[in-house]
């Protein structure tokens, strides 16, 4: 914030300096008494003529690095102000893709009225006016508003009205919000190699809720509990000195929402996601940067955990086999080309990881939940899930009879049928995923209420052909399995009895050779 006098001072200030260098040569002219007369006077009379102050209010702070605070709010709050009064108006944030949210335009002024003091607004912008060569477009560009008021007021408006306009400004920001979806692609640069990657996002719109999943109740009310814990506990985390972040281990077989869970909590908590794929990440320092710029309010998802980090080691036996590879192929250049696809393997590492969910850096902004998903919660490094990094662990199993109440609500309609019994025994007996029953319960058409009851019922019926098929699948697979082993522990006998023979007449055959060495006796 800079408080100065406005450009129409400026003007003026150039004048005034006119008259002060006229004043200057003829001053030794005048006696000492008028000399002070005319200097106050001069100033009474350039704040008679001028009496406003200006402050400007940047859009970036601290080298580009960060956005302002202030100028967001003062953006919001203006925005609400001034689609009532300002006539030229600029439609650019759009809430949920339905609403479009209006702020004034460039050098349009806007006049406000707070107890009984009149302020005027202005929203600016200064290009630089020659034409420079910049790798960044519009990063020349500096936006700003101004603020004008009457010097007499200069109390009210440092002391209460501009705290007001902040306090209104978040607050219209928080109604407003449209959640976003964030994803880091990798950037393309110059001659096609890697440059680092960024945040990219869309809106967040996904529209699961704790309503909508299908899970046992006591378990969800168990984690909205935890949410609502983690949410208000700002405090609570200062008290006992840790970061304020929380890690959530979903784990279970494919279908079963572990990524809708992460949309859920979301939607719950009114969160942006940050989907981190940390296979186009290059290494560590970007990982790191990556994270930082992540802002408050946000659950970051790393996908798949066990697939897209390195976790056993083996990435040391890979970059050894790598270099055999090259010393092989120096000189072809088809090969060398794929050693270049292949240098853009990811060289994040574990260690990386860890380092950034409870290294010193996990303390910066705060208010974030850390996502992994797998399916193999078994492959996982236990340094990586230990408590403390990952806090709670969230199983998402198979559909059983309460989670497919659920879906049977959302999908149906119903709270009940005469199908259920069957169904929700053939559940406790089948493992099926919730989106394979989601599946079943599609309606096929939406015409005529008339024949909902029939298409419900089919509906349920095909669920209880699928389930049956995949009992009977599972059952086949079972003895197909306990065959499988017994064949094996068949074999695994019959080679160790083997082995055991082979072991005797190989004894056999010492304790003759060693009797014919003895006795000296050949038979
Ligand atoms: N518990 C659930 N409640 C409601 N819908 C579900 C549930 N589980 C799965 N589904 C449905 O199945 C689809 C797939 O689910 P989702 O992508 O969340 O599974 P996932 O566990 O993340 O699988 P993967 O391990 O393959 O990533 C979703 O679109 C959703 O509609
Ligand atoms: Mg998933």
């Amino acid at each position: 914030m800079v408080m100065m006098k406005g450009e129409q001072w400026s003007n003026l200030g150039s004048k005034m300096a006119a008259i002060m260098f006229v004043y200057a040569m003829l001053r030794q002219y005048f006696p000492p008494q008028l000399q002070d007369y005319i200097f106050r006077y001069g100033k009474k009379l350039s704040n008679f003529m001028y009496p406003y102050i200006h402050v400007t209010f940047d859009e970036f702070i601290g080298e580009r690095m960060k956005k302002s605070e202030a100028f967001s709010a003062i953006q919001n709050y203006l925005s609400d102000k001034s689609s009532a009064s300002a006539k030229r108006l600029k439609a650019d944030v759009v809430k949920d893709s339905q609403s479009l949210v209006l702020s004034m335009d460039y050098n349009e002024e806007i006049t406000d009225e707070f107890n009984g003091v009149k302020l005027w607004w202005s929203a600016k912008r200064t290009t630089p006016k020659t034409q420079q060569f910049s790798f960044y477009p519009g990063a020349d560009e500096k936006r700003f508003y101004t603020l004008k008021f009457h010097k007499r007021d200069r109390q009210v408006i440092t002391g209460i009205y501009l705290s007001h306009v902040l306090k209104q400004g978040k607050a219209i920001a928080a109604d407003n919000r449209q959640r976003k979806l964030y994803s880091n692609g990798a950037g393309q640069g110059w001659l096609g190699n890697r440059s680092s990657t960024t945040w990219t996002h869309v809106a967040f719109e996904h529209p699961a809720t704790f309503d909508t999943l299908a899970m046992d109740e006591k378990k969800k009310r168990e984690i909205k509990k935890d949410l609502v814990k983690f949410s208000n506990g700002k405090e609570y985390y200062a008290k006992i000195g840790k970061a304020w972040k929380r890690g959530y281990l979903l784990y279970g077989p494919p279908g079963t929402g572990k990524s809708t869970m992460v949309a859920v909590m979301a939607n719950f908590l009114n969160y942006d996601v940050y989907d981190l794929e940390l296979t186009t990440v290059k290494n560590n320092v970007e990982l790191r940067r990556l994270l930082i710029e992540t802002s408050n309010k946000s659950i970051i998802v790393i996908e798949d955990i066990d697939c897209s980090l390195d976790l056993t080691g083996q990435r040391e036996e890979k970059k050894k086999k790598k270099k055999k590879d090259d010393k092989n192929e120096e000189g072809d250049p088809i090969s060398a080309m794929s050693k270049n696809e292949e240098r853009k393997e990811s060289e994040v590492t574990l260690s990386g990881l860890l380092n950034f969910i409870d290294g010193i850096w996990s303390a910066c902004g705060g208010e974030r939940i850390i996502v992994f998903t797998t399916n193999h919660v078994e492959k996982l490094d236990p340094a990586l899930i230990r408590r403390g990094r990952m806090d709670k662990h969230i199983e998402m199993s198979y559909c059983r009879f309460e989670a497919f109440k659920v879906l049977a609500k959302n999908y149906l309609d119903i709270d009940s049928h005469p199908l259920f019994g069957e169904i929700g025994n053939l559940l406790e007996e089948t493992d099926m995923t919730p989106a394979d029953v989601a599946e079943n319960l599609m309606l096929k058409s939406d015409d005529d209420d008339d024949d909902d009851d029939d298409e419900v019922e089919t509906c349920l019926k095909n669920l209880i052909e699928a389930l049956k098929t995949a009992k009977d699948e599972a059952s086949k697979k079972a003895e197909e399995d306990a065959r499988l082993k017994a064949e094996k522990e068949q074999k695994e006998k019959e080679e160790a009895e083997k082995e055991q023979s082979v072991k005797e007449d190989v004894t056999q055959h010492a304790i003759s050779a060693k009797e014919v060495k003895d006795n000296g006796v050949i038979h």
